[in-house]
């Protein structure tokens, strides 16, 4: 037998959120020491699995057991905490009104999604009326999208990815909103992927759907693949796990929520580590230890990865610096210094700064306008609403890939509330 393309590869991937409720929270953990402080919640917890291509994968699950944050990541529009999310091919993601700017219109709509899936303005010219045409929305292409109901942005979100021509489609819930007849149209023509070697994967609650549609089902529980197998083997599991679900009477389902979601909040990725580990001496004793080497990477996230002394290291400059910055700038003694750290930081305002300025003046000392610190914190600037990065480098006089640099952004994008670095000439 010919080996397919494989086209994903989810090795011990993870996602973890934060559930702190304010952006003070945060900050107050960051404090406490590295996040330490911040409650967490692996949505994903350590699946691996490889897709090919001209496959049909159906993924199942209850509400909220993660199908959603996993194909979010095999689409790339968030990346793993840890593990690895190996993708060959490009990608497309229809979830109902995914990608879509409710202030434009279906027409521009098109337009933009289809830009960022790489189409030319030649490509999209093209093939603007067949896309209009397949999403049945007619005269309402050219109304914003925010005026489209939920069955109406499917329908439209559909018709983009038909022809976006992405090797991997994911279809996350997009056909349980449309009516019965462009469902159906939309599952022939999602049938049609299929047979042109495309990936395709597909969330829906509906088995009739899962029927027609998948040849390998992945059932997400809680964050683990509790079942990865051909349809005829893992549906009927699944089903049978919801009739014994939905008998429980309301204090057992909870209970039963609860023990799992407690598991999803104490996670850690040592855990996961071990679980492996012994899975692996199960398996094949003789190369476990080398594949154990291997794959130690697959279970670091970023701080994990760096060690308890580089981060003690850091910390004790980190204070230092501050400290001494303090000492020099606002001319307090080492024990203030050490009393109020965050003095540099809270008396820094602009007009701070100037009675510095007339301070520093009077003794003699250089004023701060010559100072690095005076010019580093003029030149923070915050983004406001509906601003882009080329107008802001505009108004500033100064050049876009300058911005970038001194933010090391890779790309253009800013949001609103963002503070970025408007580097000066010295
Ligand atoms: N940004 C976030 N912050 C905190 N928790 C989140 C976030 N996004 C998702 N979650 C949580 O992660 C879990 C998985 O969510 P996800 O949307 O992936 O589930 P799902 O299986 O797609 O659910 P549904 O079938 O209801 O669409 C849920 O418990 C959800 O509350």
């Amino acid at each position: 037998m010919v080996e397919k393309k494989v086209t994903v590869a989810a090795n011990h991937v993870t996602k973890r959120f934060d559930l702190a409720e304010r952006q003070s929270d945060k900050v107050k953990a960051v404090f406490k020491f590295w996040g330490k402080g911040i409650p967490n919640f692996w949505a994903v917890k350590g699946v691996s699995f490889e897709a090919h291509a001209g496959e049909t994968i159906g993924v199942i699950g209850t509400n909220g057991s993660g199908k959603s944050t996993l194909l979010e990541m095999v689409a790339g529009l968030t990346q793993p905490t840890s593990g690895h999310m190996t993708i060959n091919g490009s990608t497309s993601i229809i979830a109902i009104g995914a990608g879509m700017r409710p202030q434009l219109t279906g027409r521009a709509n098109i337009r933009l999604k289809a830009l960022m899936q790489g189409m030319t303005e030649k490509e999209i010219d093209a093939k603007m009326d067949d896309i209009i045409e397949f999403s049945e929305l007619g005269d309402f292409i050219d109304q914003p999208v925010k005026s489209y109901s939920s069955g109406m942005k499917s329908k439209l979100g559909f018709a983009i990815s038909v022809y976006s021509d992405a090797d991997i489609v994911i279809i996350d819930e997009a056909l349980s909103v449309g009516d019965p007849t462009f469902t159906q149209k939309s599952m022939e023509r999602t049938k049609r992927f299929k047979e042109e070697g495309k990936t395709i994967f597909f969330v829906s609650h509906s088995a009739a759907q899962m029927r027609q549609m998948a040849d390998r089902v992945i059932w997400m529980h809680y964050g683990d693949i509790r079942m990865d197998g051909p349809f005829d083997k893992v549906m009927p599991e699944y089903e049978r796990f919801l009739k014994r679900f939905n008998r429980f009477s309301e204090n057992e389902r909870l209970a039963y929520q609860k023990r799992y979601k407690d598991a999803q909040k104490t996670f850690t990725l040592a855990h996961l580590k071990q679980l492996e580990r012994n899975r692996q001496m199960l398996l094949d004793p003789s190369t476990a230890l080398k594949r154990q080497k291997e794959d130690e990477h697959a279970f670091t996230e970023g701080s994990e990865k760096m060690g308890w002394f580089t981060r003690a290291f850091l910390l004790v400059i980190t204070i230092l610096t501050v400290g001494l910055m303090n000492k020099q700038l606002l001319n307090m003694s080492w024990a203030n210094v050490m009393a109020h750290p965050t003095h540099l930081i809270t008396n820094f305002a602009p007009s701070k700064l100037a009675q510095l300025d007339q301070r520093h003046g009077r003794t003699g000392s250089p004023k701060p306008a010559e100072t690095p610190v005076y010019t580093a914190t003029q030149n923070t600037y915050t983004v406001k609403d509906g601003e882009t990065l080329v107008g802001i480098a505009e108004k500033a006089n100064i050049s876009v890939e300058a911005i970038m640099q001194a933010n090391h952004m890779t790309d253009q994008v800013v949001n609103p509330g963002q503070v970025i670095i408007l580097p000066v000439e010295r």
